[in-house]
């Protein structure tokens, strides 16, 4: 059996993966994590998909374990502003749709329209969202009953249901570098081995294999398997086993970020539990409110913006508490290794692949990435047939989060200026004009959306596009032909229990004040 793993980097990627197999696979495979001191992490990646809950449950750890060590908050959801027009927004929240006499309520809203909101007429989480409120009252009890969490308490036989379609309600927003850094601890007490030091080489054998790294001072690390944790330089699965990169660079053109770190007085401005995403001339703002400051940045396309400007338009954005801040300048590699798994090398992280963060969904690939190689993980011989199946696996959800993303582009009502415009006409993925054009006359569902898992049900589609506004969509004519009662009944429940909650419910401030206390 395989023995030896080495993983090089120490992000968020290289750590999340050596915490997990350690978890796994506890002393019966060596875990090492190889890192330069010298390289920096990229520093971002801080909200994530509620799936990431499977993630902490599997390593036996509940919120109070891990949350206080990360600045961590809550995130019902992201809250897309001016992407239709200036002062416009609406919720894509972790909530899946009521269904009433077989159609989901989108349906029974586009037919009855009893406002201009959708999401507040849909979802609860609209309406919790715009109260700032927290998901779990002080005494720690979910506000959504129907969640039967805690099935398993932490620590006995685990179950990952990623690809199962599980629907929490509610993700995280935490701070990378103290979750690598408390990921570090945990994997360490578990075995791993930590290496502080660059790869300088790497030594293949005479299939082309890794059968070590070369360090500048620790000699060479030698393994069964690699994993290349080494982010956007792809150290090991693009530079030496020289699989290639497949660019996204022509339907999704936002090649660059700059971010910043401010800290804010959470008491006096509040905790959104949601992550904002604010459209603007060339790309778009991301607002994580973490316990204690906020991660903001700006993406954008540098064909229609250069740094300077983008650095302008965010610090302006934040206000005078930037000023003392650093910018941290990125530039994005858009798209993902063909395979993520070649010979004995497996690339998890931004090495695998990445699409701009407008779903944050980084976190997710490197969770899918993780679960999926435990679900492949090769014997001595390594089967192609895995090897197969694992690419399969990865491309399927990079592309089709691709996908997803570009609809929001192609289906924002803001065409003001040439950035706009452009998307609108921009080449799109295939497959997604049809099933653009098929949503034109009947709302997404299951088996309208991309085929393959990728993380999104068709909830989300219906979230963006009647949220964004570009595309009209038709009632389905069905439900002229019945009597809707049900579906008032419903809509009345739905504001009725929301407005309860609202009341009932904490602020998000007040629950994380006493959970970090
Ligand atoms: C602007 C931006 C915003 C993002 N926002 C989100 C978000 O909100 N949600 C989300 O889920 N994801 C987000 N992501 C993605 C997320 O940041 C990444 O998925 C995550 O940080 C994983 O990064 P990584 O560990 O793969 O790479 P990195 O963090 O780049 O780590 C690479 C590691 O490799 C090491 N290394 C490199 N070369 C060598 C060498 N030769 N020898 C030894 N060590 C080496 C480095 O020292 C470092 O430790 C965002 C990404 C960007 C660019
Ligand atoms: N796997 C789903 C993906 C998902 C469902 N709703 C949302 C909303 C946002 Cl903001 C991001 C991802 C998803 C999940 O994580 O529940």
């Amino acid at each position: 059996m395989l023995k030896n793993v080495v993983i090089v980097g120490g992000g968020t990627a290289g750590w999340m993966t050596a915490s997990y197999l350690s978890s796994a696979f506890g002393d019966r495979v060596s875990v090492t994590v190889v890192e330069s001191k010298r390289i920096a992490t990229i520093g971002v990646g801080e909200a994530t998909f509620s799936t990431v809950r499977h993630f902490f449950e599997y390593l036996g750890l509940r919120e109070q374990d891990w949350m206080p060590h990360c600045n961590a908050s809550y995130k019902l959801g992201i809250r897309f502003e001016n992407w239709r027009e200036k002062g416009h927004y609406f919720y894509h929240p972790f909530e899946r749709l009521r269904i009433v006499d077989g159609f989901p309520m989108t349906d029974w809203w586009l037919h009855k329209k009893p406002s201009d909101r959708f999401d507040q007429d849909v979802f609860l989480m609209a309406s919790i969202c715009d109260a700032q409120r927290s998901p779990r009252y002080l005494d720690g009890r979910l506000f959504e009953q129907d969640y039967v969490e805690g099935r398993e308490p932490a620590g006995t036989p685990r179950t990952t249901l990623l690809d199962q379609g599980t629907q929490f309600p509610y993700a995280y927003h935490f701070d990378a570098a103290m979750l690598a850094k408390f990921l570090t601890g945990y994997a360490k007490e578990r075995g791993a081995t930590q290496i502080l030091d660059d790869v300088v080489d790497v030594v293949r054998d005479e299939r082309g294999w890794i059968s070590s790294v070369r360090t500048a001072e620790h000699g060479d690390v030698a393994g069964d398997l690699f994993i290349d944790c080494t982010g956007f330089r792809g150290l090991l699965i693009n530079k030496t086993m020289e699989e290639p990169f497949i660019s996204f660079q022509d339907t999704l053109p936002n090649d660059s970020a700059v971010a910043l770190r401010v800290p804010v007085d959470m008491e006096e401005r509040g905790l959104r539990p949601c992550t904002t995403a604010t459209a603007q001339d060339a790309g778009w703002i991301w607002t994580i409110p973490l316990f204690g400051r906020i991660g903001t940045g700006y993406v954008y396309a540098s064909d229609y913006c250069s740094p300077e400007e983008a650095e302008r338009t965010l610090r302006e954005f934040v206000g005078p508490e930037s000023d003392e801040m650093e910018a941290n300048h990125i530039r994005m590699r858009v798209g993902r290794t063909r395979n993520a798994w070649s010979g004995n090398c497996v690339a998890i992280g931004l090495a695998c692949g990445f699409v701009e963060p407008l779903e944050s969904t980084g976190i997710f690939f490197i969770q899918h990435g993780i679960e999926q190689l435990v679900k492949h993980f090769p014997a001595q011989g390594f089967d192609p047939a895995l090897t197969d199946s694992y690419n399969r696996s990865m491309a399927d959800a990079i592309d089709g989060v691709r996908e997803f993303l570009v609809l929001h582009y192609k289906a924002a009502a803001r065409d003001d200026n040439a950035y706009w415009r452009d998307a609108k006409t921009r080449t799109t993925p295939d497959g997604l004009q049809e099933r653009f054009d098929q949503w034109r006359s009947k709302p997404p569902a299951a088996d309208t959306i991309f085929p393959r898992y990728h993380g999104f049900e068709s909830y989300s589609y219906l979230s963006i596009l009647l949220g964004m506004g570009g595309v009209p969509m038709k009632p389905t004519p069905a439900l002229a032909l019945m009597d809707g009662v049900a579906a008032d009944k419903e809509f009345q429940m739905l504001k009725d229990e929301a407005r309860d909650l609202v009341k009932r419910l904490p602020s998000q401030y007040e629950y994380l004040a006493q959970l970090h206390r």
